[in-house]
């Protein structure tokens, strides 16, 4: 089976009551390729994602953009894997670079939250990426074997896993990796599962990309071929998140 195109957006620590309502109206109202061609996953901040939830048309699923790391308790301000389930949140962000810098999340530790994630049935998009000085040194592709490893070494089925490559240094930047950049470390990751997880992982998991993806460079970024979908930041609390999502008639055309 191919390789679903798969766009999320990822709204971050945005938005008001009145800003969600327009996003969703905009997307409500847009003609967006079927579900059959493309995946459309949109992540408001937790206290939004009852109200995206239930007025979004069913084209659209949502994300949580974090969640804690095992069953909930005594955790004074996080929120549980088992209360997305209860919400029927069906996805949610893990391992997101602005979360492993400022608050110090580890490979080991994301590894752990994609794999409590998945245990309890929820679907993961699992992001890794290098900064700026890991790509100038040369480290790269270690960089992000070494965050894949993390999360391979906790996950024994991949089925629910997306991976999102996100240079740190293309998000927010408005420096997009160019379709080369980008293409070589999706490549070398698909390689690293064949490798060290299996041929079917490899081929079939899908590796979206992340860093000031926009509108005018989303076409060419789809037609690489293991670029396999996006995951969108600023542009996706814009209408031209829906060009995005487009998009992914490059891949079904190739
Ligand atoms: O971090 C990102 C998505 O998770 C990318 O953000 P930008 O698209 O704003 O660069």
């Amino acid at each position: 089976m191919g390789r679903k195109f798969f766009v999320g957006g990822n709204w971050k620590c945005n938005g008001t009551i009145d800003e969600v309502k327009k996003i969703v109206s905009t997307l409500n109202e847009a003609e967006v390729p079927s579900q059959d061609v493309v995946e459309v996953v949109v992540s408001p901040p937790f206290v939004f994602l009852p109200l995206a939830k239930s007025s979004l048309k069913p084209d659209y699923q949502v994300a949580a953009q974090n969640c804690w790391v095992k069953k909930g308790g005594a955790y004074t301000g996080e929120i549980s894997a088992e209360m997305l389930v209860n919400l029927g949140v069906p996805w949610v962000i893990l391992g997101h670079s602005e979360r492993r810098a400022l608050l110090n999340e580890s490979n080991e530790f994301v590894g752990e939250k994609v794999a409590y994630a998945l245990s309890l049935g929820l679907k993961v998009i699992a992001c890794i990426g290098e900064t700026l000085e890991q790509r100038e040194s040369g480290s790269t592709i270690a960089v992000v074997s070494e965050q894949t490893k993390a999360i391979a070494d906790k996950v024994s089925n991949w089925d629910n896993v997306v991976l999102a490559y996100e240079p740190v240094w293309a998000i927010g930047t408005g420096k997009v990796a160019t379709p080369a950049q980008a293409q070589e470390v999706h490549a070398e990751l698909r390689k690293w599962l064949e490798q060290n997880v299996g041929a079917e992982v490899a081929a079939t998991t899908r590796i979206i990309y992340g860093g000031s993806v926009n509108g005018g460079n989303c076409k060419e970024l789809a037609g690489q071929p293991d670029i396999d979908g996006f995951l969108v930041g600023g542009a996706s609390l814009k209408p031209e998140f829906i060009d995005i999502i487009k998009s992914a008639t490059v891949k079904k055309n190739a």
